[in-house]
């Protein structure tokens, strides 16, 4: 039996959608193996590798413990399990973003910061004989922000779900959990201390320090890490294609201004260059100004490069 690479991609929720888009951009569309109900898939364009489809939480669970090689999954959940040392968030995927936040009645109008908060839970324990309570599922991440900003008066009360009602049904004054548009927040009375933002959390490519990662299983990472680098490098660049009769004074600077570089020269005067996405039309408008008759700017599919920095980027993570 081949060992396969096992990638966990989240099998509900909001991170499901998402991910799926994101492989299939790379060329490595995630297929079910046997109609939607079954847990296991493969991903198109690279052999070797078994899709495990698991909630965001489990997806943190298993590449702490090395049951799966690659995830998808939110910033939010591994720092939540104090996952950093077993995992390497590879890259940032620019979905899934959302805030874990401190929040407290919107009633406590003199309470806006940790500060306030201190002085609450300070108060509450002489006046009341009990300590604040905080309801949240993030526990870890609760206790490590409250110690930071010096709040230990309080008590934790674990919840599972429907965290922003606990303040109305008596079930705990403080909360902390996500929040992306704010709107439960909002429907439940509640608001955010103004340095109540513990983390800005997005979904995570994240690779697992821990699972078993073979000669075979490494190459196969690398084309897959290939594949999603040349996306994001094709999605964040263009290329621009002129023709210039002759090239202008320090040219190789001015691209450089731009943080464009140059690809090619061909000899009737066709020079392609790379630039990144946001320049590109300000480059072409100076490369008109510059003589040339018309600018192509284009956007490619893929740009690979010698460089793999994601591969690069777990290798050094795993070592030798
Ligand atoms: N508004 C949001 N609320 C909650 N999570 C969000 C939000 N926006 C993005 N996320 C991200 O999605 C992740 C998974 O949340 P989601 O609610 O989709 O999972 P779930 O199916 O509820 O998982 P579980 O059953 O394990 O709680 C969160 O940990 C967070 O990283
Ligand atoms: O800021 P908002 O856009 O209002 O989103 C925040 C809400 O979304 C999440 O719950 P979700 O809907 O995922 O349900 P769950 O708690 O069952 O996971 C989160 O726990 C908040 O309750
Ligand atoms: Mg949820």
């Amino acid at each position: 039996m081949s060992e396969k690479l096992v990638l966990a991609v989240p099998s509900k929720g909001r991170l499901q959608e998402n991910a799926n888009a994101f492989f299939a951009r790379a060329g490595l569309a995630v297929q079910q193996a046997r109609g939607a109900r079954d847990y296991r898939g493969v991903l198109g364009g690279v052999d070797n590798v078994e899709v495990a489809f698991l909630s965001a939480s489990e997806i943190v669970r298993n590449l702490a413990s090395g049951a799966v090689h690659f995830g998808i999954t939110g910033e939010d959940l591994v720092v939540e399990a104090e996952a950093q040392d077993k995992v390497e968030l590879l890259t940032k995927l620019g979905f899934g973003h959302a805030n874990v936040v401190v929040a407290v009645p919107q009633a406590w109008i003199d309470v806006r910061d940790m500060d306030d908060l201190d002085d609450v839970a300070l108060s509450f324990r002489a006046r009341r004989g009990m300590r604040m309570r905080v309801a949240t599922k993030y526990v870890n991440t609760t206790r490590a922000f409250f110690r930071d900003h010096g709040v230990t008066d309080y008590h934790i009360v674990e919840s599972l779900g429907a965290t922003e009602g606990a303040p109305a049904a008596g079930l705990a004054e403080v909360i902390v959990d996500i929040t992306s548009t704010g709107a439960t927040l909002v429907a439940n009375g509640l608001k955010v201390l103004d340095d109540g933002v513990i983390l800005r959390s997005e979904a995570n490519l994240v690779a697992s320090v821990t699972a078993p990662w073979s000669p075979d299983l490494r190459e196969t990472a690398r084309q897959i890490l290939a594949r999603i680098a040349a996306e994001e490098e094709a999605r964040s660049t263009r290329e621009l294609v002129a023709t210039l009769h002759s090239e202008p004074d320090g040219f190789a600077k001015s691209l450089d201004g731009f943080g464009a570089r140059l690809r090619r020269r061909n000899a009737d005067g066709r020079i392609t260059m790379f630039a990144p996405k946001a320049q590109a039309p300000a480059l072409a408008d100076w490369l008109i100004g510059q003589g040339a008759e018309d600018v192509i700017v284009r956007q490619s599919d893929y740009v690979f490069t010698a460089k793999n920095p994601l591969y690069e980027k777990l290798v050094t993570r795993l070592g030798a």
